[in-house]
């Protein structure tokens, strides 16, 4: 399936088919490296698996998380849910969907998601190589609690919160994976992020519901 996505890609532009917009595929099929090397066709599939696994098992992973501790946490689910219906009533009647600028107001969401970031992850391993031995210690209290409190106020000293990684490899899609988490639309009509207003009709309170083997994966 990967293999004919370059190979379509090739075919077009041998036709000199014109694109409407460039795209990363055919960045792909043109970057050259200092000695005027390309990719070769194993080189660009085994990019697109890459871009494949992290673009999307990993909001979506996250997004799962951040929906099964607000499950487990009515408390913090009310409190999300009150904010995100407070910006609703303040969306103009004719205004379709959510804006950035609503977005950016979700404070409260955002702790939520941080703190399902500092819990958990979904990289079984970061390759890197420490030069000097270094101690890991807890940084936070109660550390395995679910708290999204612990950000009231709080910012964290630099290299004790990496979801992202660190550095010149840090994830370049990190923020667009928390406008992916935040946007996550349930049958509600969002309880993560506000998108639409909740039907009348629907009595239903909580509609967070998930299957048994995702609850048993708790850490
Ligand atoms: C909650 C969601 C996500 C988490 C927790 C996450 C986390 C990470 C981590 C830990 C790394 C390794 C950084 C390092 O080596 O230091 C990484 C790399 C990467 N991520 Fe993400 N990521 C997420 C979503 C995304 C999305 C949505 C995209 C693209 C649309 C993306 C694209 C990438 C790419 C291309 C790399 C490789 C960067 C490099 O090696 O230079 N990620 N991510």
């Amino acid at each position: 399936m990967l293999r004919s996505i370059p190979d379509e890609r090739i075919r077009q532009r041998d036709k000199n088919f014109s694109h409407k917009r460039r795209d990363m595929m055919d960045t792909l099929i043109e970057v050259e490296d200092e000695n005027g090397h390309r990719l070769d066709d194993q080189e660009i599939m085994d990019l697109l698996l890459m871009y494949f696994n992290v673009g999307h098992e990993s909001s979506g992973h996250i997004t799962m998380w951040t929906t099964i501790f607000l499950q487990e946490h009515a408390e913090f689910l009310e409190k999300a849910r009150a904010k995100q219906e407070e910006i609703l009533r303040r969306r103009p009647q004719s205004q379709q969907g959510m804006t950035l600028n609503e977005y950016r107001q979700m404070h409260y969401l955002s702790k939520v998601i941080n703190e399902t970031l500092r819990l958990i992850t979904f990289s079984l391993a970061v390759f890197r190589e420490a030069k000097t031995d270094v101690t890991i210690s807890e940084y936070h209290s109660n550390p395995k609690k679910f708290d999204p409190s612990r950000w009231d106020n709080f910012t964290p000293k630099t290299g004790t919160f990496m979801p992202f990684g660190l550095g010149s490899h840090l994830c370049p899609g990190n923020e667009l994976a928390m406008l992916e988490v935040a946007m996550y639309r349930n049958r509600m009509g969002g309880v993560l992020g506000v998108t639409r207003r909740p039907s009348k009709q629907s009595n239903v309170k909580h509609d967070l519901t998930l299957p048994v083997p995702m609850r048993l994966m708790h850490p």
